[in-house]
């Protein structure tokens, strides 16, 4: 098998090179931890999603990643082997190579901490490739090209600008703020001004789905701040929208300063082409126009935002000289 693995904060994809997306599911696995005994996988992805808050308390929730970083070497590597027997590796038994994506502002600790835990999984050979760069090949952008290209990609833990041409990069600014703060920032808002309480899931939901409420209310449930008991809410688009603001900001804020290390002629390049947007909460409601206008520069959104990364890094994988210019070991 050759695969591209966005293995991202939120959400975990997994691209084989001829079969196409083989898994796209959050990334988060439910374990049983006994005393002496390894870790037990009971649940992965989406099944493991649904049994949160719901699962018996010898059962915990592990999510191997922070802020796209890997946290902990072994959760990473069970992590892995349990993602790959669902994206169906155990039924085909072949040998897996792959790409693995790390963000462009990750240490090398950080990515070889993911490097050791993907061979220890057993992939061989892995190799690492920045989010930014994966995506726009998963867009049809050469990396390699003389031509400037800028990408911003908003996902659930973090955001990254990142601007390259010819096999290296030439900016590129972090943001650990992405998905998973605007979901915090829906929930307060629900709390505070609707004395509603939701968890994370009711939460994300309700943010996703105001990408296609228009101005029509939202009907959200939970539990009432007072009372205690469930109950249902009707909130106007507009007011999510609002509580989403101050999160969008500050995540533009800090991605467009990377203009300001480029060159010139890299930005006549990328006022010429565009910047390519994609990531998970690049479909937030106005968040291109808001791009657009900070960067003053046009903004073009990835018909794929949440599995070009993955796409990309598989197809990288038959891509020699984009590896030996972009991939880190
Ligand atoms: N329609 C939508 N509107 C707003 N946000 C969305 C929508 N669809 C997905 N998201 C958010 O996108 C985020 C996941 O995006 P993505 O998969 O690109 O991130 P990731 O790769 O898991 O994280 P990172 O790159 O930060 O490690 C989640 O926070 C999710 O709530």
């Amino acid at each position: 098998m050759e695969l591209g693995i966005d293995l991202g904060t939120a959400t975990t994809v997994v691209s084989d090179v001829r079969r196409g997306i083989l898994y796209d599911e959050p990334t988060v696995m439910l374990v049983r931890r006994g005393s002496g005994r390894r870790e037990r996988v009971l649940a992965v992805g989406r099944e493991a999603a649904e049994l949160l808050g719901r699962a018996p308390s010898r059962y915990a929730s592990v999510r191997p990643l922070d802020d796209g970083v890997v946290t902990d070497l072994e959760t990473t590597r069970t992590y892995l082997r349990a993602v790959l027997r669902a994206a169906g590796q155990r039924l085909w038994r072949l040998p897996v190579r792959a790409v693995v994506t790390v963000p462009a502002g990750s240490s090398a600790l950080e990515h070889r901490a993911l490097l050791e835990a993907a061979e220890e999984a057993g992939i061989r050979p892995v190799t690492a490739l920045d989010e930014a760069v994966a995506g726009a090949v998963g867009c049809g952008i050469d990396p390699l090209e003389r031509r400037v290209h800028m990408v911003v990609d908003v996902g659930g833990g973090r955001s990254e600008a990142v601007a390259f041409c010819y096999g290296g990069v030439l900016a590129s600014r972090t943001s650990k703020t992405g998905g998973e703060e605007m979901t915090l920032a829906v929930a307060r808002y629900l709390r505070e001004q609707q004395q509603l309480l939701v968890g994370d899931l009711e939460a994300e939901a309700l943010k996703v789905r105001l990408a296609s409420a228009g101005d029509e209310p939202l009907v959200v449930q939970g539990r009432d701040g007072v009372t205690g008991r469930p109950r249902l809410a009707t909130v106007p688009a507009a007011e999510v929208a609002g509580a989403l603001r101050p999160v969008v900001d500050e995540v533009l804020r800090t991605l467009v300063p990377c203009l300001d290390d480029l060159p010139p002629q890299a930005i006549a390049d990328v006022m010429g082409e565009g910047v390519l947007l994609f990531g998970g909460s690049s479909l937030v409601p106005g968040l291109p126009q808001e791009l657009e206008r900070a960067l003053g520069l046009p903004v073009k959104c990835a018909d794929e935002p949440l599995t070009c990364v993955a796409e990309g890094a598989a197809r990288a994988l038959r891509n020699r000289a984009l590896l030996s210019a972009y991939g880190r070991r």
